[in-house]
Parts: structure tokens; sequence; C-alpha cells
């Protein structure tokens, strides 16, 4: 049989130069297998003269499409981060089986770019298969894919999803779930979204008719304005939250070359852009914000990343309105990373949730990286390697802000510099939950898990062997595998807020769950 291949790249052509020999290598095995099966991998795309072989726009992609027999099986295969708006709209026309694949590497977010598209075809309403492999040799991945070829389709073990029942809520924590979601519907809620849509990621945009029912609405913010009010913001304004964050003991791995190396200048621009995002939400009475950043915005200014850990802290800079007033004084403001709205409608329920309970409201989202066994030996169990592209809430490290650090973010995703927030998330019980749409409506994803401690040698490969300068969270989920979790997951990005211990975790769990059941969000419960 023959079986085309498509491979989905980044908008920036550093990314896909860069990241074009561990692709090719991923194809080369692929090809091998498929070869030895009797089957022909047929690359529906060339290997381009600027150095690469991805698709590097939505008109790219639609083009390879219209010569890709409709009927013939098809595989969108990833080592690298993708933007999945360039296969989409050819996908959405593609008659045949179509298997997504991904290698279990984490050198680059090839698993990430996969789930992200997964999470995308989910929402289209699009069937396809999904598969991963490490070598490509193992008889998880040859089965898979032996039945993908036999039948068209591949089916995952979902023997640890179940759908929440409201009794499983104690009363007293439905009531308060109702009451929260009686002042949503009636007082109504504002997402502040600067530039809706980031690198293709369909999964993450709401239609604003699912949202109408919880009270939520958008209010769609210019990345031009956030741009033009940090510009406003004086110099030292900036420096005062860069030395706030010093004094605290953060650290920031400062050079002296822009182009390369996090410098002072690239550090006070993001304060300033946080000191001016701040009074935006203010002044658009939003409660959580997202800044979309990789387009547009990154050849401007320094990243987002650094801003938006600093939001998503309770303990962060004090801002002022022009009267001298401060604005949501020890309060974090969600903050959802690349315009996720899914995460940042997850992010103000966690917040107005874990505050009724007394838990630590901190959340973030971080991608579905990669993970692997512990080689420590530390623990038995399968560690996740949760890491988001540049900042987590310092309240997520051991010891705060004085266990946070900030390097330059790379240079092959953003020109112009600008520090992440990283550290390695500290020891405890975590929820984790995914927002995501199907079938023309919002659905939940909620589980148990735990944070773990590694040693710092474990800590140092895992971060060595994916991005160093972002923040981990080693992620242990309660009740389910790895497999269990790829085959399930509609999405790249996974949320994660602590609880003070296990009884506490899994209340917070029970009592979100009833906040999204009260809100007509189906919520299934993961491997608990
Ligand atoms: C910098 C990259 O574009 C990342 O933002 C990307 O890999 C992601 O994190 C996608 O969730």
């Amino acid at each position: 049989m023959r079986i085309a291949l498509v491979a989905s790249g980044d908008l920036r052509e550093s990314a896909n130069t860069t990241c074009w020999p561990a692709q090719k290598a991923m194809e080369d095995k692929l090809s091998a297998v498929l070869a030895d099966m009797g089957h022909e991998l047929w690359r529906a795309h060339p290997v381009k003269p600027e150095g690469h072989g991805f698709i590097a726009s939505q008109r790219e992609g639609m083009d390879v499409f219209s010569g890709i027999d409709p009927d013939m099986p098809l595989i969108v295969a990833e080592a690298v981060w993708q933007y999945s708006h360039h296969v989409l709209p050819g996908l959405t026309t593609h008659r045949g089986p179509i298997l997504t694949l991904a290698n279990w590497s984490g050198e680059f977010p090839g698993l990430v770019g996969m789930l992200n598209l997964n999470g995308s075809l989910t929402k289209a309403g699009l069937r396809y298969s999904t598969l991963w492999s490490r070598d490509f040799d193992d008889a998880f991945f040859l089965d898979g894919l032996a039945e993908w070829l036999r039948t068209g389709q591949i089916t995952h073990d979902a023997s640890h999803l179940r759908p929440y029942a409201p009794d499983q809520t104690s009363p007293e924590d439905r009531a308060i779930a109702r009451d929260i979601a009686d002042d949503m519907r009636e007082r109504k809620v504002i997402m502040g979204v600067f530039d809706e849509g980031c690198m293709g990621m369909f999964n993450a945009i709401i239609p604003d008719e699912l949202l109408i029912p919880l009270g939520v609405f958008k209010e769609r913010l210019s990345q031009s304005a956030l741009y033009h009010a940090a510009r406003e913001v004086p110099e030292q304004e900036g420096r005062a939250c860069y030395d706030w964050m010093r004094e605290r003991g953060m650290t920031f791995h400062l050079g002296t070359d822009p182009a390369t190396e996090l410098t002072e200048d690239q550090v006070i621009d993001q304060c300033r852009m946080y000191i001016a995002a701040v009074r935006l939400a203010d002044r658009f009475g939003c409660e959580s914000i997202g800044i979309q950043y990789q387009q547009g915005l990154m050849d401007l200014w320094p990243a987002s990343d650094l801003i938006e850990g600093m939001l998503n802290n309770d303990d962060r800079p004090d801002v002022a309105r022009a009267d001298g007033s401060v604005i949501r004084e020890g309060q974090a403001i969600a903050h959802f990373n690349e315009v996720d709205e899914c995460a940042g409608l997850d992010a103000m329920m966690i917040h107005r949730v874990q505050r009724a309970l007394g838990q630590p409201v901190e959340t973030t989202l971080h991608d579905l990286r990669w993970g692997d066994n512990d080689a420590s030996g530390t623990v038995d169990d399968f560690v996740w390697v949760f890491e988001i592209s540049g900042a987590a809430p310092p309240a997520h490290h051991p010891g705060g802000w004085n266990g946070s650090e900030s390097l330059r973010q790379p240079a092959m995703f953003f020109p112009a510099g600008g520090g992440t927030l990283k550290g390695y998330a500290r020891p405890g019980d975590i929820v984790w939950s995914r927002i995501f749409v199907e079938g023309v409506a919002l659905h939940m994803d909620i589980g148990l898990g735990r944070a773990l401690e590694l040693p710092p040698e474990e800590s140092e490969r895992r971060s060595r062997a994916t991005n160093y300068e972002w923040p981990i969270m080693h992620g242990v989920l309660t009740g389910i595998s790895r497999d269990q979790m790829m085959g399930r997951h509609r999405a790249n990005h996974i949320q994660v807020a602590y609880a003070s211990d296990t009884a506490a975790a899994e209340r917070a769990m029970l009592a979100r769950a009833a906040l999204a059941q009260e809100l007509g969000i189906s919520v299934t419960l993961c491997g608990v």
C-alpha cells in the first residue's frame, strides 16, 4: 500500500531549519518500518531549498493537500513543534484514514505538536488515529501501526475514564460550586484575549457561543495596544519590578549579546510590559488575560513569559493605578499562555474554587512535553516532563522567587529574547485538568497526581533532554499510564494546581468537577 506523509512545521524558518535533522531521522525510521511491512511511504511535499521539508504556512498546506489523493491513507508525522492550521484545512476534506504520529523524544516539542493537532482535529470533528514511539520497534507501536494499516483506526485503552456524577462531591462543596456558577452567570466574567489564536492552535479557541451560557465573555484586545502601553511605562518603574524580584532572591542569568543572551534591558522591558498588562486587565475588568506573543509581538519586544509567570503569582510586584491605588493587591491575575482559552477558562474556575477552599490559587498550563522512567531510581513510576515554554508561577518552585531563575528564551523561537521564569516544581499533591471542545461542546478531563522532587542530576538530565530554559514539573499522574494519557488527551497543554495534601486535592478536584458540571461542561474523571 502507498501511504502519504506530510510534515507540518513552524512559521519561523529558524525553527524549521534547526529542527529538520530530527524530523528527517524520524521519517527515515518510519519509512524503513513501513517498507519492512511491505508498504511505501510517499512524501507528499519536497524538501525545500531553504533546507527543510516542513509545510510552513496554511496556504502551502492547502496546496500540498490538493496534490494528495483524498482516499489514500495519510500520516502526519511530527518530530517538532508545528502549527496545526498548516494541515487542518487539507485534513478536513481527506477521506482516507489519518494517522498522527510523533517520536517519543524530548529534544524538540514534537509530541506537543502532535497533541495540538489531535486536539484541533477533535474540535473540528474529524476522525483520526494517533501513535507514538521512541525507536519505532516496540510492540505497542508495531501493533498499533499494524491495526491502523489493517482497519484504518487504532483503539487505545480508555479504561481509566469514567463520567463524573455530582453525588461524588459533598453537599457543602456542591453549594460552593453552585454559588460560584451563579455569580459567574449573573455578574458575568471577562477573559482578555490579546490577539486571538496562537501558532495555529485551533483547539485553543473557544467559540463565543459555548462561553455565553457560562457567563463568560471575551474582551478582544490587541497586542499593539499592549506594546504601546508597555512603551509608555517609564524605565524606572520597570527597574523597580526587576529589583523587587532580585530582592526576593530570583536569579537572572545575564549576558551582553542580546541576540543570544539575556540582557538587563530585555528584563526591564518585560517588567514594563508586566505593568502595562496589569493596568490593561484592570482598565477592561478582565478576570484573566492571555497574551498570544509568538507572532507579531515576538519581533518587537522580549518574550511575554516572565510577565506571565509574574501575573500568575499571588505574591507579585504591586502595580498602581493613576490614583495610586494598587490593582488587585496580593492577588494573581490568571494568565493563559499562548492565549489558550481552554486553559484561561480553567484557570478562572481554579482561582475561584481554590480560594473558596483555602487552597493555593497559583496555576499554570504546561506542555505535555515528554516523559521517561526515573533514571535515578528514586521512584518506580513513569515520570512526565510537564514543561511550559517559558514561565511557571514562582509559588510552584521550592523557595518561591528565591528558587526561580530566568534564562534567555531560545533564539530560534524568540529573536527579541526575554527571560523565562524557570524552576523545578516543588513536591506535592496536584490536581490536573484540561478543558477541550468536542462535538461543539465543552468538556473537562480532570484527575489527581503528584509533583516529585528528583535528585538534581535527574532534574538536570530531563531539563537538558528538553529545553533547559523552561520550567519543569516532574509529574506522576494517578491511575493513568503513559499510553492511556497520550491516547486520550485532546490538547498539547495540561493545567496543574497544587493542594495542601491528598485529601485536599481530591476535595478540590470534586469541587471543580461540580462547578464544571453546574456550568454545563461534561466532566470525565481520569484515573481516579
Ligand atoms: C516556543 C514554542 O513555540 C513553544 O511555545 C511551543 O513548543 C509550545 O509550547 C506549544 O504549546
